[in-house]
C-alpha cells in the first residue's frame, strides 16, 4: 500500500515520537519532521526515522536569500530526506538556485516543494501583511511560480487542490495540511477539509499532526483514516 497519508511529528519529546513510530508500520504513512522536534532532536532523530525505513519530508520551510536557502537544501538532500519545502514567497531567483543545487543528485534528489500560503492564513491575515488578494489568488500565483522555478509541487489547503490540479496539470505535487476528520477540533487552522475530501478534490498527500498525534490511540485513528480512504 502506498498511503497518502503524512504524519506530522509535531511531539514535545522523543519517547512520545518514537512511541507513535514505534507502533506502525512505514507502508502506513510517511513521517513529516518540523521545526519543533528537528529544532529540539536534529538529524540524529532523522536518522532514527530513516533506520526505522519511513520516507521523512524535512518541513523546515526556508525563507532566505537564494545562496543560503539553496545550501540548506543541499545539506537537506544529504541526509537523504525524501522531500523538502521552502517558502514559494521566498522568490523565483531563491527557488531556482535551490533546484539548481540539487541538479547533481539526479533521482535521489528529495521533492522540493514550494509552500503557499499557509493553510492558517485567510484574507484579513494576508491583508495585515500587505497583500491584497484572496488566499487562493495568492497561492494561484504562487503556485504558477514554484512551477516555473522547476520545483515539484506545492504545499497548499485542500480547498485549492481542484483549481491547482487544473492549472498546473498532473504531475505537479499537491501537499495539503489543514486536514480535519469529522468532529476534530480546527485549533489555528483555517483552510480546512476532511482527509476524504482532500482526496477527492486531488490532493497527493495529506499533512496529518494533532488529529493524529494528540488523540488517545495515535495508531489507531491512523489506520481509520488509511482505511476511509482505500476505496477512494
Ligand atoms: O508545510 C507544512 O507542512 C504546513 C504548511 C501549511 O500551510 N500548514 C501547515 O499546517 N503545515 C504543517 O502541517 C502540520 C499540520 O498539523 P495539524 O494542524 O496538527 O494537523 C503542522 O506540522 C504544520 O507545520
Amino acid at each position: 500500500m502506498d498511503s497518502k497519508i503524512i504524519v506530522a511529528l509535531d511531539y514535545e519529546n522523543e519517547f512520545d515520537a518514537l512511541n507513535l513510530v514505534d507502533q506502525i508500520d512505514p507502508s502506513l504513512c510517511r513521517l513529516k519532521l518540523g521545526k519543533e522536534m528537528f529544532t529540539s532532536l536534529g538529524t540524529n532523530f532523522l536518522k532514527q526515522l530513516h533506520q526505522r525505513k519511513f520516507d521523512v519530508f524535512l518541513d523546515l520551510k526556508y525563507h532566505d536569500i537564494p545562496n543560503t536557502v539553496a545550501r540548506a537544501v543541499r545539506s537537506a538532500a544529504d541526509l537523504g530526506v525524501w522531500m523538502v519545502d521552502l517558502h514559494a514567497s521566498g522568490g523565483l531567483r531563491m527557488m531556482e538556485e535551490a533546484k539548481n543545487i540539487l541538479q547533481p543528485y539526479g533521482k535521489d534528489a528529495p521533492l522540493l516543494i514550494g509552500v503557499t500560503v499557509l493553510t492558517s492564513m485567510e484574507d484579513l491575515d494576508l491583508l495585515q501583511i500587505g497583500i491584497n488578494a484572496s488566499p487562493l489568488e495568492q497561492v494561484i500565483r504562487l503556485a504558477h511560480l514554484t512551477q516555473r522555478a522547476g520545483l515539484d509541487g506545492v504545499v497548499c489547503s485542500p480547498q485549492e487542490v481542484e483549481i491547482l490540479r487544473k492549472n498546473c496539470g498532473e504531475k505537479f505535487k499537491l501537499v495539503t495540511p489543514g486536514i480535519r476528520p469529522v468532529g476534530s477540533e480546527f485549533g489555528d487552522q483555517r483552510r480546512v477539509m476532511t482527509p476524504a475530501a482532500a482526496v477527492g478534490a486531488g490532493s497527493d498527500y495529506l499533512v496529518i499532526g494533532r488529529p493524529i498525534t494528540q488523540a488517545d490511540n495515535p495508531a489507531e485513528v491512523l489506520r481509520t483514516i488509511n482505511a476511509s480512504l482505500a476505496n477512494l
